[in-house]
């Protein structure tokens, strides 16, 4: 098989404050989400400006992913296109098929499995190309990379130096904390081809980055940025929550590492450097948070040698025991309107 370009999916974010209601909008169509929690949120996007960091990322991981792939005679010329905001998807369809790509090397900014994470962006692909219509070049997405060394080392690094951050003799009762984006129950439960492949992952990726960068310390999986109407159950606890229980306990620092992102986009400058921060002053705990990926060169290497897996037929680096797939099954990690009844 024969790709000619490469495109990185993501899933976009304002970058001045009249985009923040439209982004919002394009976010929750048909989701169910309250107005309430859709002004909420507004409010946190006002914080920064109207500005989410997310797309001048996506900048950044393409310019470092360009600079990766020339270094390794990877021959590829690079797009990059949002779900929800510009440039979208469509947009960067129509133009890779105005410069003859015929089939494209698709990276999404998610490790993981699940509706959300996984399933959305092969729908965003399947749309973008419904909408530019003949000629539109086939996308192939890349695999899920939960336990790639090249996102768990990057976490890892970043855990040991968020440590260095706290008081080395309260070590003892510090405890490391994991977050991901809480996503519906129902969702969770119907995630992957036999079910759970969200949770399944992230609970192997925190059990790989706990092992390598503090086996020592106690850790947990907790869950940030419910949404959705209230009588709708997410995954549980809440890292607001769970903090209040670990100070509780007696832990007296946390570390936070936000394995379930990429990026310090606005869940993770928001979610957890103001509220989860202000939480664990309220309770007295000293707070260190780690970074996410972001260009780190191991992460940039690992977006090559996915590509590299396609079209040199290489190995595929697992330090984890989870399988994993070029092509998701086409029952997988349905929607939530056709989800199954549990
Ligand atoms: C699993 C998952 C990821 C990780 C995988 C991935 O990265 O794809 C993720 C990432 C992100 N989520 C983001 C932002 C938002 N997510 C929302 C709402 C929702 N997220 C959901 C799930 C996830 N979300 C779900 C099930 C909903 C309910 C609505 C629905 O069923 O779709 C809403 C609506 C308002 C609200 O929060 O209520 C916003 C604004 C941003 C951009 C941040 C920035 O701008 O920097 C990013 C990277
Ligand atoms: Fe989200």
């Amino acid at each position: 098989m024969v790709y000619d370009a490469f495109v990185l999916l993501s899933f976009g974010g304002p970058e001045k404050p009249d985009d923040v209601m439209p982004f919002l909008r394009n976010v929750v169509r048909g989701r169910g989400v309250p107005d309430e929690r859709l002004a909420e949120v507004y409010e946190h996007y006002m914080h920064f400006g109207g500005v989410s960091p997310i797309n001048q990322q996506c900048r950044d991981l393409l310019a470092a992913i360009g600079t990766e792939f020339a270094a390794h005679d990877v021959d590829l010329p690079t797009y990059w296109g949002n779900r929800n905001w510009q440039p979208m998807l469509a947009d960067t369809v129509a133009r890779m098929r105005d410069d003859g790509v015929e089939h494209a090397l698709g990276f999404a900014t998610s490790a993981y499995g699940g509706y959300s994470s996984c399933r959305q962006y092969w729908e965003d692909i399947d749309a973008a190309r419904a909408h530019v219509g003949p000629g539109a070049p086939r996308i192939s997405k890349l695999r899920q990379f939960h336990d790639h060394p090249g996102f768990v080392n990057p976490h890892v690094s970043a855990v040991r130096e968020a440590l260095e951050e706290l008081e080395p003799d309260r070590r003892a009762s510090t405890r490391l904390v994991f977050t991901a984006h809480s996503v519906p129950v129902g969702m969770a439960r119907t995630a992957g081809p036999d079910g759970g492949r969200y949770t399944a992952q992230l609970e192997e990726t925190a059990r790989l980055v706990h092992a390598a960068a503090a086996a020592d310390l106690g850790y947990d999986l907790v869950w940030q940025s419910r949404s959705g109407p209230p009588h709708i159950p997410w995954l549980e606890p809440d890292i607001n929550d769970h903090l209040a229980l670990l100070a509780e306990k007696g832990a007296t620092d946390v570390v936070v590492s936000p394995i379930g992102f990429v990026s310090d986009h606005l869940e993770v400058i928001w979610d957890l450097d103001n509220e989860a921060k202000e939480t664990a002053a309220r309770l007295g705990l000293g707070y260190s948070r780690a970074a996410t990926p972001g260009v780190h060169p191991e992460f940039v290497a690992m977006v090559r040698q996915l590509v590299q897996e396609r079209t040199d037929d290489q190995n595929r680096p697992a330090l984890g025991t989870l399988p994993t797939w070029d092509v998701c099954p086409a029952d997988c990690c349905p929607p939530p309107a056709r989800r199954k009844a549990p």
